[in-house]
Formats: structure tokens, sequence, C-alpha cells
């Protein structure tokens, strides 16, 4: 039987924001103190904000059906903005994105995705159920008993039916537990079945139980339904790394390593660092990001006359970025 699915895969991604200052509202009031400033230190000020900070530089990822693909990199590396890009929230100056190799038509994607934003947004007082029929009656258009049975469903598989009829809750308010509310959080985007679905962070403050329960639960809908799961992470444990299908590790905006777990180590003894015996890779490598980043310096170096002196050679890609 052929594997239908969604594919995703951005190329060339550059997003930068704007850091310029922002003129002051009360601007007419301040400005006999301009005048006094001494213009040098103005020329310093401007040199210190050129302007544009540059979040995500040339990224690249594909993401598959029927599997998760990791976006793993220390705080500040452009996970989350590369997701917001990937949902369609946020527009990159360069780059495309492709679904099933076809430039993307965002009104169609956002009918067949779901974006998990990293806080859960859920109305405390609503129980489980009430909060996922809320989701449904907004999403799906179908009388109230199918969207009743859909609800029921979607329960089962999120194993949130022991907390149907609990209130969600929130810092206040006591209600079902972090990891439950996580999965609601995951409920309210997934109600209309999407067949990609993105998350930011879906296991953040949670215990590493709950953090498997939540990575187990979306590998099945993988491996079930075929769905394409991206999704970032910090600090993965040994247990969840061994169920992502592939890795996009990044650092200050930029691809440090797209491809499997294995390759990652791969890659990394192929740097001459050694890795210790039984130690999760994936925490390795971000612990090791500043060496990993050192010897693609050494390595880009190393390559450039080879493609100063073949510029009509075909660009190939690797799993470690030049
Ligand atoms: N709207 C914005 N205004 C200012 N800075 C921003 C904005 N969006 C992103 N950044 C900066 O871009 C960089 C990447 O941010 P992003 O949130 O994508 O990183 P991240 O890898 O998801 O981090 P974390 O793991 O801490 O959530 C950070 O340095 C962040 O401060």
């Amino acid at each position: 039987m052929k594997k239908q699915g969604c594919e995703i895969e951005a190329m060339g991604i550059t997003y930068k924001i704007s850091t310029k200052k922002r003129e002051h509202p009360f601007k007419i009031f301040t400005k006999k103190q301009e005048i006094n400033q001494d213009p040098k230190q103005v020329i310093n000020l401007e040199e210190a904000s050129p302007g544009a900070k540059h979040v995500l530089k040339d990224v690249f990822c594909k993401a598959k059906p029927w599997e998760i693909l990791a976006i793993v990199g220390p705080s500040g590396a452009g996970k989350s903005s590369l997701l917001e890009i990937l949902a369609g929230k946020l527009t990159p100056q360069n780059g495309t994105i492709f679904v099933n190799q076809n430039p993307i038509d965002k009104a169609r994607f956002k009918k067949i995705s779901g974006y998990v934003t990293q806080k859960d947004t859920l109305f405390p007082l609503l129980t489980v159920e009430e909060t996922l029929m809320f989701s449904a009656r907004l999403r799906l258009r179908l009388p109230q008993a199918q969207l009743s049975s859909s609800v029921k469903s979607l329960m089962k598989e999120l194993g949130l039916d022991h907390v149907a009829m609990t209130r969600v809750g929130d810092d206040r308010i006591r209600g079902i537990s972090g990891g439950e509310r996580r999965r609601v959080s995951i409920g309210v985007d997934a109600i209309h079945d999407p067949e990609v679905l993105i998350l930011d962070e879906p296991t953040s403050g949670l215990d590493s139980t709950s953090a498997l329960q939540i990575i187990d639960m979306l590998k099945a809908m993988a491996e079930t339904r075929g769905r394409t799961i991206i999704l970032s992470i910090h600090q993965p444990g040994f247990r969840i790394v061994k169920l992502f299908n592939s890795i996009l590790m990044m650092a200050n905006g930029s691809v440090l390593h797209h491809g499997t777990v294995d390759q990652l180590v791969v890659n990394m003894r192929t740097m001459g660092m050694q890795l210790p015996i039984h130690v999760n890779a994936v925490e390795f490598a971000i612990e090791s990001i500043e060496t990993i980043q050192q010897q693609r310096k050494v390595l880009q170096k190393d390559m450039q006359p080879q493609v100063q002196t073949k510029p009509q050679q075909k660009k190939t890609r690797r799993s470690w970025r030049g």
C-alpha cells in the first residue's frame, strides 16, 4: 500500500527582526534633550544597534509523514521562530516552504495543520470535555452527535477520558495535572485531525514520565495515522530521543545537523569528539555546541578552495551544514 501523508520541506529560510529603538511617543517633549546630546555618543549608539537581528540564517528542514522531526538546540537558537514560520504565523524575508513538493498555500495549510503553542491558553473553569467540545464546535461543522463522538474518541487517544469531567484549572485554580493540561492543549489543536501537527515545547515543565507519555502519544499519532509531527524540545531524555525519526539541531539561527541520531553520533566522532558510553547523544551534542560550531568553521575553511575552483559543481546537501 502506498504511504500517503504530508511532507513539509523548508528551504533557505532567513528571518530577521528589527532591533531599532522605537521613537518615544512623546518625542516632541524630549527634543531639547536631543539637541544637547554629544554627536559622538549618538553615532556610537547607532553602531551598537545596527537595526536588525538575524534570527534564522538559511535554514532548511524536511519533515516526513509517519515520522517525528524534533528541533533541538540551546535557548535562543531559533526553534520557536522556525516553528512559527512553518505554521504560517510568521513570514520570513527569504526562503520557501513546500508541502508535498508544491509551494505552500497558507489558507489550505491552515486547514490541514495544527499548531500548539508553548503556553497553554485554556479556560480554567471549563472541564476537559467542555474545552474540547468548544474547540470542536469552532473547527468542525458537524451535527452535535458526531461532535460528541469525535471529542470522546480524541479524549481516549489522548488518555484523558478519566478526567473528562474535571476542570482544566490553572496556577490559581486546582484542576488537572500539568501533563494532562498539555494533552488538552494538543487536543484543542488536533480536534480536526490535522495531517501536520506542529508543537512548540510540548513537554516543557513536565517530569520525565509525563514528557515521555506525550511523545509516546505523538509517536502513535504519526505511526498509526501517518501524521507529520514537528516539535521543539529542550534536553530530551534518552527514551524520548529513541522515538524521534530525525533531529534538526540548531544554534544561533543556523542548522548544525539534520538527520538521524545515529548520523549525529557518526558526525561527532568524525569531528574527533569523544562520545562517552551510555550518554544521550542529543544532550551531549547540545552541551558541546561550541565545539561543533568551531569544528564546522574549520571544515568550511578546508572546503573553501575546492568550492572556488569548481563553481559549476552542483551543490549537494550534507547533514553538517557548510
Ligand atoms: N519578536 C522578537 N523580538 C525580539 N527578539 C526576538 C523576537 N523573536 C525572536 N527573537 C530573538 O530571536 C532569537 C530566537 O528566538 P526563539 O524564541 O526562536 O528561540 P528558541 O530557540 O525557541 O528559544 P527558547 O528555547 O528559549 O524558547 C532569540 O535571541 C530571541 O530573543
